[in-house]
């Protein structure tokens, strides 16, 4: 992290301010003191030989330079995990969160290679037999056949079983025929699909002796390994310009009856016999979505972890960036010393806090719900699958939104590629859209609350993310309005339970009124949603708080302190935004509310000292930072200078177009 240049003045001073031991900080957020050095140690080992230094910087690159720039880079990453770093790490931790985060010293944009970690290999873990991963695994994981995980087609994202792409069996030749029968069921979108993989996951309706069977995965070979050309039947190629994952090459793949073997159907939870009989494991209707909800679970470290990427670039530059003036002819305060621009960028951190100990906890979570399912136990699944909708749609678009807001922080200059901004914003907006949808995975929630509410109501213990339903039914009246801790998120969880009673009120109406159930339903789903966002929003302050308590019972008193003052800031700006809901559901006053205002504003300064040490915590390193404004020294002014030198356009100091375009012009008549 730190760097031979000079640290610049304002910066250093920051350090000095700073009162709490910042090691202690990172510590937590790594969850513990051997997984931060054990993440140093692999940073160490994969970035110290600066291979990721473009020499020209990636964004000017053509399409096609740049794609084959990231190959490049990727093979580059990939040789020094395999022969460097999964020594240190162990080889089943090939796609752990320190590899992908180290990952982006390499990648302004993303890796080619992401999905093939991110989804192909986990597809293989989660679906397939021993056997067959006996098979898969050990090549996929030496990089011997790359893929992706073809699932979404032209026509269908969100609605699976609406997929078209069809698999029927042949038991003659024992043998799927893969078929793409209209344009829309063609495969879109596959992240590293259009130029890179020679294999893939493909979701497919599965038919056999007659009858579909709905959809199943199966893995494909694509491509030839000698020449990479396209197998006979397969058409597959790049979609196009994105908005971000340009170098991801997304791609597109028709079958034309291509045949594959029956072993390629991955067959944990459904097998296809020899003859053709169709077996289902009787256990759970959606676990083929398996490898989705691990990688929603993911997700919500990635949030925490680009958000806590901008909020380092922007609390960095605004110690340093010094504009107007307070008083006539006083020096000009750092920005960070505005409270608005304090308003804007606390919260980030304190978000970053929450998500990554939220993140932390899911994933202890998700564990526990595999290690009942191995023992044929799926009774957890359906909590799993509400909280990680939930935490997945609320996480990615809060740390959209805070992200846009980092770059709005740094004014001008955070709207240069150089800031990194706009590629963190471009990636990040992506998650808020792709492995689910914001609104269809919050209405996926909604449906477990509805029926949770539904248990309640009928004097069944619910469980524990929604054991306030039960409170709810047994409490008369609003929440009594307490300004602690514990208070505030009772009240949220009142408003949650509130808001989903409605939901339920409003869906019995209709059926009383006439409506059928679908109907009722679908003219109750914005305050579903609603409802879905306050449960999530409930869930978040409650774990990020508990975990605050939790990790800090032994820690030195400054970092307790600290830690305190931003989840308090969290709790009191949420409760703040949602002041409506909090007049409606608890006895809150306009006093207490005044109260809160005071209390936040008291926190942004007891904070303000504190601020860059807090994402110096973050530990980001500036290789993995990329970024002119976020550097750990400072040096704002000079690397905008810099860069301004790698340029191509710079290159010459007339442009060629001045003599083939301009000078004409201005020589012509009117
Ligand atoms: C260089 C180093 C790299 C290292 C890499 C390492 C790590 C990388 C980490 C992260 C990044 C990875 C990749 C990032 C890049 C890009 C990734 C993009 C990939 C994609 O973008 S890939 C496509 C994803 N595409 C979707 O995400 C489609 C969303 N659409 C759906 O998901 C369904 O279509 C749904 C759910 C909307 C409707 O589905 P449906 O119509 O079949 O179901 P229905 O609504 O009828 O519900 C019937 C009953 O099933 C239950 N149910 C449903 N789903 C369940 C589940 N999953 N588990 C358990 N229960 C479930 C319900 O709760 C209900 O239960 P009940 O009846 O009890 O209420
Ligand atoms: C960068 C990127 C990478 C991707 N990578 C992959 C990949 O590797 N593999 C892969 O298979 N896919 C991938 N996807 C596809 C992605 O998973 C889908 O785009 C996503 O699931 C959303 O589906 P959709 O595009 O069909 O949107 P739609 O479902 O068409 O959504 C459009 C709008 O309709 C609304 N809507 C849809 N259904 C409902 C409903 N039931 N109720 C209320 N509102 C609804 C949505 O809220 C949204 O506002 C990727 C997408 C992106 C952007």
């Amino acid at each position: 992290m730190t760097s031979k240049n000079k640290i610049n003045e304002d910066l250093a001073n920051e350090r000095r301010k700073c009162n709490f031991n910042i090691e202690e900080v990172t510590y937590i957020l790594d969850g513990g003191k051997e997984k931060t050095l054990q993440r140093k140690k692999i940073e160490d080992v994969a970035l110290n030989g600066g291979a990721s230094v473009d020499d020209i910087p990636e964004e000017y690159l053509s399409a096609r330079e740049r794609y084959e720039n990231a190959i490049r880079k990727s093979c580059i990453y990939t040789n020094i995990v395999k022969n460097e770093v999964l020594e240190i790490t162990g080889i089943e931790n090939y796609g752990s969160p320190v590899l992908r985060r180290t990952g982006d010293a390499f990648f302004k944009d993303i890796s080619p290679f992401m999905l093939h970690l991110g989804m192909f290999v986990p597809s293989i873990i989660g679906q397939c037999t021993a056997e067959q991963q006996a098979t898969w695994l050990p090549r996929a994981l030496d990089m011997k056949i790359i893929g992706a995980y073809a699932q979404t087609e032209l026509g269908h994202g969100t609605f699976i079983r609406g997929l078209e792409t069809t698999a029927t069996y042949d038991p003659e030749t024992e043998e799927f025929v893969l078929h793409s029968p209209t344009i829309t069921s063609y495969k879109w979108w596959a992240g590293g699909l259009g130029r890179t993989a020679n294999h893939c996951t493909v979701v497919a309706q599965l038919y056999t002796q007659g009858k579909c069977h709905g959809t199943h995965l199966f893995i494909v070979q694509i491509r030839d390994l000698e020449t990479h050309m396209p197998l006979p039947g397969v058409k597959v190629g790049e979609i196009g310009p994105r908005m971000g994952f340009n170098t991801a090459d997304n791609g597109f793949l028709g079958f034309n009856n291509y045949r594959i073997p029956r072993m390629n159907m991955m067959m944990k939870n459904a097998q296809v016999l020899k003859d053709g009989t169709y077996v289902k494991a009787a256990r759970h209707g959606k676990l083929t979505y398996g490898t989705m909800v691990f990688v929603r679970v993911t997700l919500v470290g990635e949030a925490s972890f680009n958000l806590a990427k901008a909020v380092t670039i922007a609390v960095r530059y605004s110690a340093v960036r010094r504009q107007s003036e307070l008083r006539p002819g006083s020096i000009e305060p750092q920005i960070l010393d505005y409270p608005t621009q304090q308003h804007k960028l606390f919260i980030c951190i304190a978000t970053a806090h929450a998500f990554q100990l939220t993140a932390s906890w899911l994933w202890n979570t998700f564990t526990a719900v595999q290690a009942e399912m191995k023992k044929g136990n799926v009774d957890t699944l359906p909590e799993l699958h509400a909280l990680s909708s939930c935490l997945k749609a609320l996480s990615t678009s809060d740390a959209t939104a805070y992200i846009e807001q980092c770059r709005f922080a740094c004014g001008g200059h955070g709207y240069m590629l150089s800031s990194n901004l706009p590629f963190l914003y471009a990636f990040v907006v992506a998650t808020r859209t792709y492995e689910g949808d914001y609104t269809v995975l919050l209405l996926q929630t909604a449906r477990f609350l509805v029926k949770a509410w539904e248990q309640a109501e009928s004097g069944k213990v619910v469980t524990p993310t929604v054991a306030y339903l039960n409170r709810h039914f047994t409490t008369n009246g609003k929440m009594i309005w307490d300004n602690s801790p514990e208070g505030i998120i009772r009240v949220f969880q009142s408003v949650a339970a509130g808001k989903i009673s409605l939901c339920v009120r409003s869906i019995r109406n209709r059926i009383t009124s006439g409506m059928d159930h679908e109907d009722a339903w679908l003219m109750t789903t914005v305050q579903l949603v609603n409802a879905a966002e306050a449960h999530c929003r409930s869930v978040i302050l409650h774990t990020y708080w508990n975990e605050i308590v939790r990790l800090t019972k032994h820690s030195s008193d400054n970092v307790k302190t600290v830690l305190n003052q931003l989840v308090m800031l969290y709790l009191t700006y949420w409760a703040l935004e949602r002041t409506g809901d909090l007049l409606r559901y608890s006895t809150i006053s306009e006093n207490d509310i005044d109260l809160l205002q005071r209390q936040y504003e008291e926190l942004l300064v007891k904070i303000r000292p504190n601020a860059v040490g807090l994402v110096d915590a973050f530990d980001i390193r500036d290789e993995i930072l990329q970024s002119t404004l976020g550097s750990y020294d400072g040096r704002v002014y000079e690397r905008l200078m810099e860069e301004v030198q790698k340029n191509p356009l710079n290159k010459e100091p007339v442009d060629p177009s001045f003599h083939k375009y301009l000078k004409p012009l201005m020589k012509s008549k009117i």
